[in-house]
């Protein structure tokens, strides 16, 4: 048999869906039934039974109200969603079960405590893909449009959405670690798209986004946002617009290339730690924090934009200017975030003010980015735009009206200041006094009646009475009621007690009431600014951006790079930006000399010399001057680069199936069909996952091919250990480098400075000392190498490859076997020496 509430819990639950069921019961939010068996281990709780031993026994779960924030994120992140029912009604209001609704759903891609979260929905339409996706937090909300497989699988990986909204039985993207939500299809069609996105926004017309020529992206903008409206039961105000991205403002890395230089996220644990993106966040601002990330994904490919952005840096390099201009910076919250809030009706008093503070700080930026010469260059240079608006007026009435430090609760009012409100004044007034009127009512009666413990005591269902002990009872006043008898003691109340009583009740529910009126015009005052917030929040975040590239500038002694020729890449003193604070001491700096006429280099040297470093110097240094940083080098001059490629080392693909080899020439064959002439290319050591004869002749195929680019060779560095690739430099647009060693005392000094020319020999076998081999290992190589022809630094092109190294070694080791005398060894010994010719 069902309870009423368990008949309320299966009308919500019909509405949940999917979604696991919360519903706040008191102090608690209980699951109940199916969702409580599924969610309970997730949630590591005890899973119990409610209505035990009754026909409505149900399992049963529940979390304390104030932990749900700690418990959701080990639901969202076991792929569930959460609906959260609350009740709509308080408990003096109605008898019986409290009428109860679902507030929001919480999906992996709404949940709004993590900066980093997307939101995505996909719609295909032929080759053709489009992607919208949502911070909701922040309210960011991009719409990217492209064409095919290839291109759409790079781009989502490198936005990693948590969740990915489909059409029903539109095609998956598999391995792609998201949770996936399915829409009917008819929400991604086109003529419904449109109107859903035009009512969404109070639109008249969808021109100025310019989705039209994009029907794809259009259908997975109209069903992000109806996902959105679903779960967060509304439309969030703080969604104000769509930013259009189109592939030619698109990504300088993809996340492969990202993944290679350490930009986001470590090579060793995938943290922040030790990467590009760490060493830059001197942000002040979670906002600043957010646009630094974006720009390192986007650098500018506008030179003008570029320069202004570098004039802007420079100003700021000066402690004097920037330092107290970070000051104020600290003391500003996240007002994207704050914005969000409010608009999904999640704000609480204590964010209002928080609001409040950060535009009280902000109202002096402007002044003190003027007292530090406010010329009319440094207008010039927009680093606080004239046109951003500061919402003083807005600002104004949140310290006009809100409290200093106001509760989270509501209900225990104090949010609103005296003399906003007279009505709110006066109920304020009488509550207060009606409680001091009871303290003095409890006094009167005690003193009457001679009873020392005499109190006046309150509870939900009795309201407000009288306590007396057994003991005393013989000393009752004859004008208290009876109200209640308990075992130990007599509950009593007078008819002065229950007028007080009525008095102060309805004062306190005035007061709550007329503050929360206050409250809800405040709240939708913010919202009336939510545009000018916006642009003010921008204008914060990239003041903010600006500020910590100063800083890193001036701390690390960083230079500010020049605009060159066309497929120029000039460096003199170039360092590698993260290895000096993993090192913990200087790095050794080198120079690099690209034009048109020479754009390519090949890069030979010892392992450990310092190859794959250069080439990523390269690269990092590249990122950094468009992305409008400065650059740890002497000079930096370079013409502009569209994107940046790079082969590098092993990958986690290895993970997904794949061997060394297949991801090498995957990814080799994706930087051949979309490099262009302005693209940089960086490889290193390709071909070396298969044999020596293959690897080289891919490899010098693989150079020819970017040399011979229609347009023009990209910028191109080349690491490898053959060295018959030295011989491309015959041809005058490629160089050849190497990096220097010095051998002393049969000991090898790396140098890690490259220089011009072809290295002379590999050190293969000393490094291999270096990394402790045993001696007898080494000693049988260095033998073998002296059989061998010997590896010539320039050895005939690959149309009659060199003999490789270990295709002579079957000859030798037969030798060897042969002079083994089997008659006297140990079986033993015969299997030691089997493994230390496989070492
Ligand atoms: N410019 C430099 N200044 C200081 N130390 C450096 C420099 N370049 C490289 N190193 C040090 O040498 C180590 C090896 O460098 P790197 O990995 O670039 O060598 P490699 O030539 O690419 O080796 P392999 O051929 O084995 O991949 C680095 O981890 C770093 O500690």
């Amino acid at each position: 048999m069902s309870t009423p509430m368990l008949q309320q819990i299966a009308g919500l639950k019909r509405e949940a869906g999917e979604a696991v069921l919360l519903t706040r019961m008191g102090d608690f939010y209980e699951i109940l039934g199916e969702d409580a068996i599924r969610a309970a281990p997730v949630l590591e709780i005890a899973l119990t039974l409610r209505g035990k031993g009754s026909e409505s026994e149900t399992p049963m779960c529940g979390v304390p109200h104030f932990a749900l924030e700690s418990y959701l994120p080990k639901l969202l992140a076991a792929g569930f969603s959460a609906a959260i029912a609350e009740p709509t009604a308080k408990p003096e209001e109605v008898k019986g079960l409290l009428p109860r609704a679902i507030k929001r759903i919480i999906t992996p891609g709404t949940w709004l405590d993590d900066d980093a979260r997307w939101l995505c929905a996909l719609h295909r339409t032929g080759p053709a893909w489009g992607l919208a996706l949502l911070q909701l937090a922040s309210g960011a909300l991009r719409v990217l449009p492209g064409e095919g497989e290839e291109a759409l699988r790079a781009t989502l990986e490198r936005l990693s959405p948590q969740e990915l909204i489909l059409a029903e039985g539109a095609e998956d993207i598999p391995d792609l670690e998201a949770a996936r939500t399915r829409l009917p299809g008819w929400r991604f069609e086109a003529s419904r798209a449109k109107q859903q996105v035009l009512a969404f926004f109070g639109w008249q017309h969808l021109e100025g986004v310019g989705l039209d020529p994009y029907p794809a992206a259009l259908g997975a903008l109209a069903a992000l946002l109806d996902h959105v409206e679903a779960t967060q039961k509304g439309r969030p105000a703080h969604l104000q617009g769509v930013s259009l991205e189109l592939g030619a403002s698109g990504p300088l890395l993809d996340a492969t290339s990202a993944r290679h230089l350490e930009v986001f996220a470590n090579g060793l644990d995938g943290g922040r730690a030790g990467t590009l993106f760490a060493l830059l966040d001197q942000c002040r601002t979670r906002m600043g924090s957010r646009l630094l990330r974006a720009w390192l994904e986007q650098p500018l490919r506008d030179r003008s934009a570029l320069e202004r952005r570098w004039s802007q840096v420079a100003w700021l390099t000066e402690d004097r200017r920037r330092t107290p201009i970070q000051a104020l910076l600290d003391q500003v919250p996240d007002l994207d975030r704050l914005l969000g809030r409010v608009a999904l009706g999640l704000a609480t008093p204590p964010e209002l003010a928080q609001l409040r503070e950060g535009l009280a700080v902000l109202q002096k930026l402007p002044a003190r980015i003027r007292d530090e010469g406010w010329a009319p260059e440094v207008a010039e240079l927009e680093l606080w735009p004239e046109a951003t608006p500061l919402c003083a007026p807005l600002c104004g009435e949140l310290q006009r009206c809100l409290a200093e430090a106001p509760p989270l609760d509501l209900e225990k009012g104090g949010v609103i200041r005296e003399g906003v409100d007279a009505e709110l004044d006066t109920v304020r007034r009488l509550a207060r006094d009606a409680k001091q009127v009871m303290l003095e009512l409890e006094e009167e009666e005690r003193r009457a009646s001679g009873i020392q413990s005499l109190k006046i005591k309150y509870n939900r269902v009795f309201g407000y009475y009288f306590e007396i002990t057994k003991a005393n009872l013989g000393a009752v006043p004859a004008h208290f009621l009876r109200k209640q008898t308990l075992a130990n003691a007599e509950r009593f109340t007078t008819e002065k007690l229950v007028a007080f009583e009525q008095r102060l009740l309805s004062a306190e529910s005035d007061q709550a009431r007329l503050e929360a009126v206050q409250l809800q015009r405040l709240l939708a005052l913010v919202l009336e600014h939510r545009a000018d917030l916006t642009r003010l929040a921008r204008a914060v975040a990239a003041l903010d951006v600006l500020a910590a590239l100063a800083e890193r500038a001036r701390l690390s002694g960083w230079t500010r790079p020049e605009l060159g020729e066309d497929r120029e890449l000039a460096l003199a003193a170039g360092r590698h930006p993260m290895l000096e604070s993993r090192l913990g001491r200087e790095c050794i700096p080198n120079d690099l000399q690209f034009s048109a006429a020479q754009p390519m280099a090949v890069v030979t040297g010892p392992n450990m010399g310092g190859k794959s470093t250069f080439l990523r110097t390269a690269a990092l240094l590249v990122v950094l001057a468009q992305a409008g940083s400065f650059v740890p080098a002497e000079l930096m001059r370079f013409g502009l680069v569209d994107r940046i490629f790079t082969r590098i080392g092993a990958s986690d693909q290895l993970a997904k199936g794949q061997s060394t080899f297949m991801v090498e020439m995957t990814e080799t064959a994706r930087i051949l069909n979309q490099a262009t002439s302005a693209s940089l290319v960086i490889l290193d050591e390709i071909g070396r996952g298969t044999s020596t004869r293959d690897g080289l002749a891919l490899a010098e195929a693989i150079a020819l091919f970017l040399r011979d680019l229609k347009g023009g060779a990209p910028r191109t560095l080349f690491a490898t250990h053959y060295f018959e690739m030295t011989k491309l430099a015959d041809d005058s647009r490629i160089q050849n480098l190497h990096v220097e060693v010095q051998e002393w005392e049969e000991q090898l000094h790396f140098l890690h400075r490259v220089a011009p020319g072809p290295a002379d020999r590999s050190y293969g076998i000393q490094v291999a000392r270096l990394a402790g081999l045993p001696r007898t290992v080494i000693q049988k190589a260095q033998r073998l190498l002296a059989q061998a022809p010997e590896a010539p630094p320039r050895a005939p092109m690959p149309s009659q490859p060199a003999l490789p190294l270990f295709e002579v070694e079957p000859d030798a080791l037969r030798t060897e076997l042969e002079a083994l005398d089997l008659n006297r060894m140990t079986p033993l010994e015969a299997l030691n020496w089997i493994a230390s010719k496989r070492a």
